[in-house]
């Protein structure tokens, strides 16, 4: 069955033995395009739709892409001018339908796609960026000890502080306008959630606050950021070889200048081992495999540096991000903000001073529901999920799809179909609640995604949502400010589902 043309094989063909004939590229030619003719009218795949043009090449990312970030909203539009199944490319299909996307991720948990090894920094495969099922497996088993609930509750400590150091710092904000008598304070709420996030990381995973909220420059989260810019960059320009190359020269260029990432990591990692102490951090956990029975499940320090990188990214612009846009939804519907706060009054009346617990904020249903209502409208994976058929495959048990093919699974538009979700576009945290009119459809729901490539770090990420947004509400009045809520129309998604602007104002007060 013809569906595909061999990757490289017109190229090859001429190169290598008839250099360019005219003949020969006409035959070339006929074939290429009787070969998507027949994928477009007769193949497979020529019932599901898609752009007529999609069906003729595997156009680089960055065709999507323009402006930059914006590729989720090309695919958007294609499910919703198209329907749940969409072809998005010669290579890609995009699916929105939940059945289709848990037998994708769940039941028959496919492989990662290829895209995903333009994360893989200087050719070091992650738990996040391999595609290799065994690999994954033992890193999976070896790692996640650092993330069970139990070792999760020995770290709410470093959270809770710093959490306090946030407050402190809005708080010295509010006390400096009333100098100044410049009231309310404005504060840049994202910007300062990017810089906690940064810093529960760096003290959870190896025991360093960067001080990114005191203001500190170091220079980690900025190195780590432009790596990551760069990787986007390349996943978007995969499948233009020269483009590629000349970005894999400059990286190596930036690289060669830039603050040493490897060498600050091993450093830390050197000391540790030298010292003979133990910290409760997750460092501590990737240290303590080299001590393991099993080969395969010893980390060697440069596995360890790479994890440890793969969490400051991984487990830093998604929380702020998700908890960044749920304050900006609580001052778009102030009936919202109220209710959460009068749970959280109640919980912790305000005449009693106790510190918050999250064993008691994670059985609270409104607070639940305003983050869950959050990841529903505003899924950190914006972008899609993306999985590879490794043999033939039937897909919904109608759609065969031939090897190969990437299938990417959009769980936005899943999210917001309103054959799940009535009223999808609104925000409503009470559709999350037992007994509500309109009730959540969790089998269309997937924000940490499902499967044995699911996030790692959801109860970690769940944790600190909890403790941040909820003292953020209890403590402190909020009010709009105009510019910020207009930036709210520019978003984007580089790696993770972001403000355009990277800043989001918010006018504070003192309860
Ligand atoms: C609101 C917060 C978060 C959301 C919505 C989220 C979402 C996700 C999603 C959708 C995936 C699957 C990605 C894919 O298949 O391409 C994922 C994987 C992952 N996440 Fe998260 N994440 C969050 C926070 C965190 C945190 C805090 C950490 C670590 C501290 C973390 C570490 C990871 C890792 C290591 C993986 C790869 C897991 C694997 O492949 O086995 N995430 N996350």
């Amino acid at each position: 069955m013809v569906d595909r043309l061999p990757e490289g094989f017109i190229r090859t063909f001429l190169e290598e033995n008839v250099k360019y004939s005219p003949a020969v590229i006409a035959v070339a030619t006929g074939y290429f395009v009787a070969s998507r003719l027949y994928r477009v009218y007769l193949g497979p795949t020529s019932v599901i739709p898609g752009n007529f043009i999609d069906n003729f090449f595997n156009l680089p990312l960055i065709y999507y892409n323009l402006p930059l970030g914006k590729r989720y909203k090309n695919f958007i539009d294609l499910h919703q001018k198209y329907g749940p199944v969409v072809r998005v490319s010669s290579q890609a299909i995009s699916v929105a339908d939940k059945h289709m996307i848990k037998q994708i991720l769940h039941d028959d948990d496919l492989p990662k796609g290829r895209n995903y090894k333009a994360f893989q920094f200087e050719g070091h495969q992650t738990l996040f960026s391999t595609i290799d099922k065994d690999f994954h497996k033992t890193r999976r088993r070896v790692v996640s000890p650092a993330f069970s609930v139990k070792y999760l509750s020995a770290l709410e400590m470093y959270m809770s502080a710093e959490v306090d150091v946030l407050n402190d710092h809005i708080r010295s904000a509010i006390k400096s306008a009333k100098q100044l008598g410049t009231e309310p304070a404005e504060v840049d709420m994202w910007q300062l959630l990017q810089r906690t996030a940064l810093d529960v990381i760096g003290t959870t995973a190896f025991d360093q606050s960067f001080e990114m909220v005191k203001g500190g420059q170091h220079p980690l989260p900025k190195a780590i950021s432009d790596d990551l810019s760069m990787s986007a960059l390349r996943a978007s320009t995969a499948g233009l070889p020269i483009i590629s190359n000349i970005i894999d020269l400059y990286l190596k260029y930036q690289k060669s200048k830039q603050f040493d990432i490897s060498k600050f990591m091993i450093k830390i990692i050197e000391e540790r081992l030298k010292s003979g102490k133990r910290k409760n951090d997750i460092l501590q956990i990737l240290i303590d495999t080299q001590k393991a029975e099993l080969k395969n499940d010893r980390l060697d320090n440069q596995d360890i540096v790479q994890e440890n990188i793969l969490f400051l990214i991984a487990g830093s612009e998604t929380t702020s991000n998700t908890i960044g846009f749920a304050i900006t939804h609580l001052i778009e519907y102030p009936e919202v903000l109220r209710l959460l706060r009068e749970e959280l009054d109640d919980l912790y009346p305000r005449d009693v001073k106790a510190d918050m617990k999250h064993e008691d904020l994670k059985n609270l249903p409104y607070l639940n529901a305003v983050l869950n209502e959050t990841m529903r409208l505003k899924p950190v994976a914006m972008g899609g999920l993306v999985r590879e058929t490794p043999s033939n495959y039937l897909l919904g048990g109608k759609y065969h799809i031939p090897k190969n093919m990437l299938l990417s699974c959009a769980i936005y538009s899943c999210q917001v179909n309103p054959e799940y979700w009535p009223e999808p576009m609104a925000f409503k945290p009470e559709r999350w609640l037992e007994d509500s009119d309109i009730p959540a459809d969790k089998d269309a729901f997937f924000p940490f995604s499902v499967g044995s490539r699911n996030c790692i770090g959801k109860n970690f990420a769940w944790m600190e949502m909890r403790l941040i947004l909820a003292s953020f509400v209890y403590n402190f009045d909020i009010a709009p400010v105009p510019e910020s809520i207009e930036g709210l129309n520019d978003l984007r998604q580089f790696v993770t589902y972001t403000i355009a602007s990277n800043s989001y104002k918010v006018k504070v007060s003192e309860r």
